[in-house]
């Protein structure tokens, strides 16, 4: 019998959402982002929502703290929540300043509907099941950024005002904050079930479509229809 658990958890992960990963560097905004050419208004409008998806997604490592299981647990979710709010939030903040977006006006953003829908999706699995849950909800995140980063860095285009961007998400920093989160996984995943298996992997290919309809917010600059009209 082909025995899945001789499997790394994550390298079984990888092989399903590979196909989806790939296909954000098809994507236009990802791919305007790495060669530069990526309209401001679209960059904005993604930053703006970003800012209030990471709100949100912090929310996720001070979950995944309180269902901690041993203290070292407890400390990674601790370093990821203020990596957050402090590293990536704080370049969300220059860029913004850059832009002339003010920190008030960041912070008054509207959701857009899929921001919606993917934070408060990820909030309620996390807030489901054990901690392993919560583990699986920002694995796709944070690992399909930096997978994202490492393409455009190795690609020999010209990322342009988008360059700062590029280099976080492929920055040292980074790199472990994605690999905590893989172990994290891997550790959460040992002796579990198949049908347990099974789930956390749905989890890990759902936000992996919602990363892509992330994109596809932004490129298309969406937001509730009636946002015009209310
Ligand atoms: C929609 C969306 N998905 C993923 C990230 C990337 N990201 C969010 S939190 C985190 C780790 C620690 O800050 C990383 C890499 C993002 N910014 N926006």
């Amino acid at each position: 019998m082909g025995r899945s658990e001789d499997k790394v958890f994550t390298e079984r992960l990888f092989e399903r959402v590979e196909p989806i990963w790939n296909s954000y560097l098809e994507h236009p905004f990802v791919k305007g982002l790495g060669d530069g050419t990526l309209d401001l208004e679209k960059f904005k409008h993604w930053l703006k929502q970003d800012y209030i998806y990471l709100i949100e997604y912090a929310r996720l490592f001070a979950v995944g703290a309180s269902k901690a299981t041993d203290l070292a647990m407890m400390t990674t979710f601790g370093e990821l929540l203020h990596g957050t709010l402090a590293t990536e939030m704080a370049l969300h903040r220059s860029y913004a300043a850059q832009f002339g977006i003010t920190q008030e006006e960041l912070e008054a953003v509207q959701a857009a509907e899929v921001t919606e829908s993917y934070t408060s999706y990820m909030l309620k699995m996390a807030h489901q099941g054990g901690v392993e849950y919560t583990i699986a909800a920002v694995l796709a995140c944070t690992w399909s950024y930096h997978y994202i980063g490492e393409h455009l860095a190795a690609s020999n285009n010209n990322p342009g005002v988008y360059q700062e961007w590029v280099d976080m998400y492929h920055s040292p920093e980074f790199t472990e904050l994605k690999d905590d989160c893989i172990r994290l996984m891997n550790e959460a995943a040992e002796g579990k079930s198949e049908a347990e298996l099974k789930v956390l992997e749905e989890i890990v290919v759902k936000t992996s479509y919602y990363e892509y309809l992330f994109w596809d917010m932004a490129e298309n600059i969406s937001n509730w229809p009636c946002k015009e009209t209310v």
